[in-house]
């Protein structure tokens, strides 16, 4: 891990981005961490060092567009976009129910090579929704890049349906700098790291979501 990620994982920390205690994430289950990139908008400096770290992984992975998944991830795909000169297109949240009732926004042509940017992955599930739908539009999806892997199950999920995915942290490297730079102690590390061990995410042969 280079300087430049560690002191974004600080200055993520200072500004609020993780959240400490009993919090509950997307699936309904709590969580001792919660990592927040919502607020991000509010910090243009912050959000412009993801960017530049998510570029980086972005770097080494062969692709023509960028697919920002809403909301957290759509201002640093924007950014990545315009740092890079690369089009971006957007997954709705939901189809539109009137006008072009369209679920991808932005141009793209069939077998481009769409690169997937989402804020944090824990089950997978939103990436491998993602990924499906942009696949029945005609793009080719096999890589995302990504600023957390919660390190649930996430990454092997999204390997079995055919999505290789690249983080700047995974919980367990951030938590540990997070601690170095006297942040969180090591009590609340081992509680984190107790959380992911316990609470991970496979794949039934029927690619349906369990939890273990
Ligand atoms: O709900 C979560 O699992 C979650 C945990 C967390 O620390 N931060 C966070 O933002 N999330 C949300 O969970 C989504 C990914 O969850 P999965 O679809 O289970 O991979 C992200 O897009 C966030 O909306």
């Amino acid at each position: 891990m280079v300087c430049k990620a560690k002191d974004l994982a600080v200055r993520l920390f200072d500004v609020g981005v993780v959240r400490l205690g009993d919090i509950e994430e997307k699936i309904g289950r709590r969580t001792p961490f919660y990592f927040d990139l919502r607020i991000i908008v509010s910090h243009p400096n912050i959000m412009m060092a993801i960017a530049e770290e998510l570029q980086i992984l972005a770097s080494e992975i062969d692709h023509d567009i960028l697919c920002g998944v809403p909301y957290a991830a759509l201002p640093f795909a924007t950014v990545m976009s315009i740092n890079t000169n690369t089009p971006m297109i957007m997954k709705r949240k939901e189809t539109k129910l009137y006008g072009t009732k369209k679920i991808i926004e932005g141009v793209f042509e069939k077998n481009q090579n769409c690169l997937l940017v989402e804020d944090v992955v824990t089950s997978g599930s939103t990436l491998v929704e993602t990924s499906q739908i942009l696949r029945n539009e005609g793009l080719s999806v096999t890589n995302a890049v990504v600023v957390l892997d919660r390190e649930q199950g996430g990454a092997s999920v999204l390997k079995a349906n055919g999505v290789h995915l690249t983080s700047i942290f995974t919980i367990s490297e951030l938590v540990k700098i997070l601690r170095d730079a006297g942040r969180i102690n090591d009590e609340t590390v081992e509680t984190v790291i107790a959380h992911i061990k316990k609470y991970q995410f496979g794949m039934k042969d029927n690619f349906e979501q369990i939890s273990l």
